[in-house]
């Protein structure tokens, strides 16, 4: 008995001997972590707000005052230009300097040019991304770019169609205005939808077209969330079977139907396809896809039927956004009736009352040029730009940017930051102009449309809209706030997109 608690006492003595030295390591590798972060050089990540972890950050969102903007802004101001923060319950990296959103997009842009196709999209209606989400987006990027360019951008063509949807849209905001003036912001969304309608498909529908009505709905129901409350975005991040609960259904609907109306399209162009006889850029799709199968599978980066994911990623890039931009330039106008007299002068002098505008009257309009950059420098539309991935870790400045993460360009903070612009909240179209006022004078901060190989590809295109439609409307109608109404420059609630909440305005006669 005694040599049994002899060896217990051994044992236990060495033990503690064994423990002591452990416990001893694991403090002095602590101890060794806390002073090499506290004083050494390290990579680390970005700074940020306080991360909350799941579930407490659901709790948290539920009583966060801050909106999604505010949070973003504040995050700018407390934590400088390279942010981590948390949105919707996912980690990204938000920039915040056009120098370092140019060393990220531009001098590390083969390794930050990636983007992630939607898990609720792929689980509810097997969307694996197109020329925006897919994985083949260089090549399909390219060949877009071309169909593009070929069916619209910069083509007087497409110029005179945007034109008479213009003049369309005109006559509908006078049409529909009644006392209390009229809310722009629904017939904007049918007639810049078209613009993309007759790019794509080679037509235009009525507005009253009720099957129209439904897509135009969906689009804008699918840019606000699709009606996923955020509370179960941040669930679905962590439980992507949400995407395909009850929860969703609504949701799930009115995806479908927007892709059940886009297969139909290119379903039709499909049966009366005619190879020398291309179109519109649906036509386009199927050449190349007929091309490459010619050629051999491998090289088939478009398949007949991926081309809806593309055609989709086009009406959502190119609908709200440019939509949008209108919107908030009827309500600057409406707010500053001394600048809406000037770019009216400018149209008088250049373009006169009867001949409808064309886009290179432009070139002659510096001050409308100056103050269409001034709607979007205040309130980009894309405040966020689009998603990118970093593919392999990044190191930029002191800090490690770490494989996988998600990039966001923080559009919003650059072009509110004092340095950058004077009184980033004064509506001032003179900030783009010599101090002749005769030119437009460009500014390397302004950067609404993104940078690098992933920036906007319909940025000449929506140009071109942004200007036939604004000067389209000025040219027929002064416009004005309703009678004792104040502007509201408050953001409607987005995901990606920065709306104006819903006003109205006055349309009178020239
Ligand atoms: C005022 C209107 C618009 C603004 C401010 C705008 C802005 C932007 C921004 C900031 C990005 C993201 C850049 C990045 O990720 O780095 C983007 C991407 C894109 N935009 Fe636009 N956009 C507008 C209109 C349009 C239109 C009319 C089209 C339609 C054809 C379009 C098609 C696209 C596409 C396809 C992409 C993705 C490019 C890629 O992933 O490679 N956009 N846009």
């Amino acid at each position: 008995m005694e040599s049994l608690k002899g060896y217990v006492t051994d044992w236990w003595n060495d033990m503690g001997i064994i423990t002591s030295l452990l416990f001893g390591l694991f403090g002095s590798v602590i101890v060794f972590g806390i002073v090499r972060q506290t004083f050494g050089k390290r990579e680390k990540l970005p700074p940020g707000p306080l991360k909350i972890p799941f579930p407490l950050n659901i709790i948290a969102s539920l009583f966060s005052k801050e909106g999604k903007m505010d949070m973003i802004l504040s995050a700018k101001r407390k934590y400088g230009d390279l942010v981590s923060i948390e949105i919707d319950g996912q980690p990204k990296i938000l920039v915040g300097s056009p120098e370092l959103v140019r060393e990220l997009f531009v001098k590390h842009g083969d390794v930050s040019s990636s983007r992630a196709a939607s898990k609720p999209l792929k689980a509810m209606i097997n969307y694996t991304g197109g020329i925006i989400f897919g994985e083949s987006w260089q090549p399909l990027r390219r060949f877009s770019l071309s169909a593009l360019r070929t069916f619209g951008m910069g083509k007087r063509s497409i110029a005179s169609k945007i034109t008479e949807e213009a003049r369309i849209f005109t006559d509908g905001l006078w049409e529909s205005q009644t006392v209390e003036g009229v809310n722009p912001s629904g017939l904007l969304n049918k007639a810049i939808s078209n613009v993309i309608c007759s790019i794509t498909f080679g037509k235009r529908f009525e507005y009253s077209d009720p099957d129209y009505i439904i897509q135009v709905e969906n689009i804008k129901k699918i840019m606000a969330g699709g009606n996923i409350p955020p509370v179960l975005r941040i669930v679905a991040q962590r439980f992507p079977v949400v995407f395909r609960s009850p929860l969703s259904k609504n949701a799930k609907k009115r995806l479908q139907s927007l892709k059940d109306f886009i297969v139909q399209q290119v379903d039709e162009h499909d049966r009366t396809f005619e190879g020398d006889d291309i179109r519109d850029i649906v036509d386009s799709f199927l050449a190349e896809c007929r091309r490459l199968q010619e050629k051999g599978e491998q090289e088939c980066y478009i398949r007949k039927e991926d081309i809806w994911m593309s055609v989709w990623e086009l009406f959502i890039a190119g609908t709200e956004t440019t939509a949008s931009a209108l919107a908030w330039f009827f309500l600057f106008m409406a707010a500053h009736p001394d600048i809406q007299e000037q770019v009216f002068k400018e149209i008088v002098t250049t373009i006169g009352s009867e001949r409808a505008p064309v886009y290179d009257d432009r070139k002659n309009m510096p001050y409308t040029e100056a103050t269409l950059a001034e709607v979007l420098r205040h309130r980009p539309v894309a405040p966020f730009g689009l998603p990118h991935v970093a593919d392999e870790t990044i190191h930029v400045r002191d800090y490690v940017i770490p494989k996988g993460s998600t990039i966001l360009a923080n559009i919003l903070g650059i072009h509110h930051d004092p340095e950058l612009f004077p009184e980033p909240s004064k509506f001032d179209p003179n900030r783009f102009l010599s101090d002749d006022g005769q030119t437009f004078v460009k500014n390397d901060a302004y950067t609404a449309f993104g940078l690098g190989r992933r920036s906007c590809l319909g940025e000449q295109l929506a140009k071109m809209e942004f200007f036939l439609f604004a000067t389209s409307v000025l040219q027929r109608f002064t416009i004005r706030l309703p009678a004792g109404a104040t502007p509201d420059y408050s953001i409607g609630h987005r995901m990606m997109t920065l709306l104006p909440s819903d006003f109205h305005i006055h349309l009178d006669k020239r």
